[in-house]
């Protein structure tokens, strides 16, 4: 009666003595084979390999090397009682293998068709990635989000803890921006928080945080930076962007920025430092724009 069942199931069979010969199989392991069973009972698990790898069949082999392939099969074909593992085939199909070992040293190979499986878990994998990328990115501007930049900075400042250095937040707001839409439209506000962005973000360094923490406010938090080149460093942006228009669609968008900075040691909160430099910032506000102003 099992062996009517073995022979019905669409999960492959097959048995492999301890000279590694295939000794039995079913049907759905003949077909997995591209091979009538009676012309792989009898072979070794070497010959079929070869015998698919030749065809361009079976598994698919990474190194493209068949005989560094076999030589690692061989080396973990009954080095355990029991082995489960996925392989995926040249034509594309995904199977779960599960090997069994006796104590005669015979091999019980089944192989179970999961492609459906694996191609909706690579869409899951892909959206969780595309989600959790969304969660932490600003769509506009492509830089880091309100979140994204509050994360980076905590596990910074958490990394920097006990390091006994200077870290820098500079909050900036870009000046008189309402007018900037009222005058030339939404969509070209839009396209300047792009420009500002590209013109703070080429002049930071790789390790420096960049984030858009508001409408039109970014952020950025300088590891490691001291007050005097922190303020050399945001100045220079503030000066870059004032003699940077923007020119689009036959329109130049002067634009400029106010900046509050703050300079602590690491033990510092993330809190602290925004406290701070938004109270700098009001201060470039209220003492006229376009400067930037140390807390
Ligand atoms: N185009 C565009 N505008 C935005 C966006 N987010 C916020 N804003 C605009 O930014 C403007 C901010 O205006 P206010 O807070 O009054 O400040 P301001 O005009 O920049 O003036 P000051 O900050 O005092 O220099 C508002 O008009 C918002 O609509 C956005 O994503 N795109």
């Amino acid at each position: 009666m099992i062996n009517e069942f073995i022979e019905l199931s669409q999960d492959g069979y097959g048995i492999y003595d301890q000279d590694d010969i295939l000794i039995f199989c079913n049907s759905a392991f003949a077909e997995l084979n591209y091979h009538p069973k009676e012309q792989l009972i009898g072979r070794s698990f070497e010959e079929i390999v070869r015998l698919n790898y030749s065809n361009g069949r079976g598994a698919k082999i990474d190194s493209k090397d068949v005989n560094a392939f076999l030589h690692y099969a061989h080396k973990m074909r009954r080095s355990r009682p029991f082995r489960i593992f996925e392989v995926d085939f040249m034509d594309g199909r995904w199977y779960l293998f599960s090997e069994q070992v006796n104590e005669s040293r015979f091999l019980l190979v089944q192989m179970k068709e999961i492609t459906k499986q694996k191609i909706l878990q690579g869409g899951l994998e892909n959206t969780l990635e595309k989600l959790s990328e969304l969660a932490l990115v600003d769509e506009l501007t492509g830089c880091a989000n309100r979140r994204g930049f509050v994360n980076s900075v905590e596990n910074e400042l958490k990394r920097n803890r006990h390091a006994g250095t200077y870290s820098t937040m500079a909050l900036i707001d870009l000046d008189l921006f309402k007018k900037v839409n009222d005058e030339f439209g939404h969509q070209i506000g839009d396209a300047a928080l792009q420009h500002v962005t590209k013109l703070a973000t080429t002049q930071l360094r790789q390790y420096d945080i960049f984030g858009r923490v508001g409408g039109e406010e970014f952020a950025i938090f300088l590891r490691n930076t001291d007050q005097e080149i922190a303020f050399n460093i945001i100045n220079r942006i503030r000066e870059q962007i004032a003699a940077t228009p923007l020119k689009i669609n036959g329109h130049t968008v002067f634009l400029s920025i106010s900046v509050g900075l703050v300079t602590e040691d690491s033990k510092a909160s993330f809190e602290q430092l925004y406290t701070k430099s938004d109270f700098a910032l009001y201060k470039a506000k209220a003492l006229g724009r376009n400067q930037v102003q140390q807390y």
